[in-house]
């Protein structure tokens, strides 16, 4: 089935060129610069896919060695940022302290020239990682971890500044798969909202500190986080199943289901769901597995709704003992490598993205003095 063209959320309609992703063009496909998501997802590193967004090609085994050398080398966070960060409260909405760490990382290293725009993003991608953890540690357990680590890569550096230890060899080879599922995904809100604000010229962490917000919202980013919350109520299949069935007759949304291109799978969601399963036999799960599959299971048999990229991350992240907050901020440290490539890819033939809107207020309106108001 085809969308209709048009109609509310500018659906269907082409806003800009880019070439840096076809989503849903053969009906399903996922591609970054023309290759497959399911290739990049089972071979690549992370800071691969990031190299190829952002450089535009893929590195050789020199240009990779050298990448990475230099993203761990822009790791540590400046005190100023430290103590901004030790100001936010535990209960803070961490999407709100990526969204103030990246705007503060502005403040303090600003983007003066579109000439340094590779520098500031590859310290955002090296920054964003420790920026959250340190602040998650610092609230939540009063511990201020060494953001500076040994961790080979930015997915061996987030769990590793998370939980203050080497991580998992599996669970970081998971969270490669997942930082490259999520690394870029065309014109989505969060990525227009990006290239919106790089079409009037302004700065890097402008662009970025916009996107966090939009990405923030559950009907992009943070769903993943409201589909945890929603499949831990559930002890068993069975219970899941009649909740579901109840939220579908009273017409819920489910987070975790559907989209707004692909019409009948997310190609990220096979991918991740087989890391999920794998974690679970880790974990020895018997619940939380079975329940994502049996809602997947009744959400297509009653509505043809397909999971998207964010159901199975719920699980896989939560048996990684990832806690359900910090779901969405290792979005942002993932598609800021995508926003960037946009915001560059806008910078170099821009012209300021300015759309008409259909007017529906009133014909003309005539002036009543205030008094004289009812
Ligand atoms: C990484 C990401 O950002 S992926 C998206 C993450 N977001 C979510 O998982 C939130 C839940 N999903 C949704 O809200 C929507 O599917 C969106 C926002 C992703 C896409 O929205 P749209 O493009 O407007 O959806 P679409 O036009 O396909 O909806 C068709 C119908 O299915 C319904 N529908 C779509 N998704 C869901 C859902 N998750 N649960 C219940 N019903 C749904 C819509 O309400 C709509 O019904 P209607 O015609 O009676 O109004
Ligand atoms: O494309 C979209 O609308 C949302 C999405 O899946 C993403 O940004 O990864």
């Amino acid at each position: 089935m085809t969308k209709p063209i048009g109609g509310a959320g500018l659906r269907g309609q082409s806003a800009g060129e880019t070439a840096l992703c076809t989503v849903g063009k053969t009906g399903a496909g996922l591609t970054y610069r023309g290759y497959d998501i399911a290739v990049l997802a089972a071979k690549a590193e992370f800071e691969e896919v990031a190299y190829l967004l952002l450089y535009g090609k893929l590195p050789n085994v020199t240009e990779l060695a050298a990448y990475k050398t230099k993203l761990k080398g822009m790791r540590a966070l400046p005190e100023a940022l430290k103590t901004v960060l030790e100001q936010i409260p535990a209960d803070a909405h961490p999407m709100d302290v990526m969204r103030t760490g990246c705007s503060m990382l502005g403040n303090l290293e600003t983007e003066q020239d579109f000439a340094e725009q590779h520098d500031h993003i590859d310290r955002m991608l090296a920054i964003f990682p420790g920026l959250i953890n340190y602040w998650y540690n610092y609230s939540h357990h009063g511990k201020r971890v060494d953001v500076v680590t040994d961790a080979d890569s930015i997915a061996e550096q987030f769990l590793w500044t998370l939980h203050d230890a080497k991580p998992d060899p599996l669970h970081v080879q998971v969270m490669h798969a997942s930082l490259i599922l999520y690394a870029e995904h065309e014109f989505n809100a969060s990525t227009f909202t990006a290239r919106v604000c790089a079409s009037t010229l302004s700065d890097i962490h402008s662009c970025v500190t916009g996107a966090i917000g939009s990405l923030r919202g559950p009907l992009h980013g943070g769903a993943n986080e409201a589909a945890m919350d929603m499949i831990e109520r559930w002890q068993t299949a069975d219970e899941a199943e009649a909740e579901i069935m109840g939220m579908l007759a009273r017409k819920d949304k489910i987070m975790g289901f559907g989209h707004a291109i692909y019409r009948e799978s997310d190609p990220r969601n096979a991918i991740i769901k087989a890391w999920s399963q794998k974690l679970a036999e880790q974990v020895g799960d018997t619940r939380l597995y079975a329940v994502s599959e049996r809602v997947e299971a009744v959400m297509w048999r009653e509505k043809k709704l397909f999971c998207n990229a964010d159901f199975f991350h719920a699980s896989a992240y939560h048996f990684m003992n990832i806690p359900t907050k910090l779901f969405t901020p290792i979005f942002v440290c993932s598609r800021v490598s995508g926003w960037t490539a946009h915001v560059m890819e806008q910078r170099a033939n821009n012209r300021i993205i300015r759309p008409s809107a259909d007017y529906t207020g009133p014909e003309s309106a005539e002036w009543v003095a205030i008094e004289d108001r009812p």
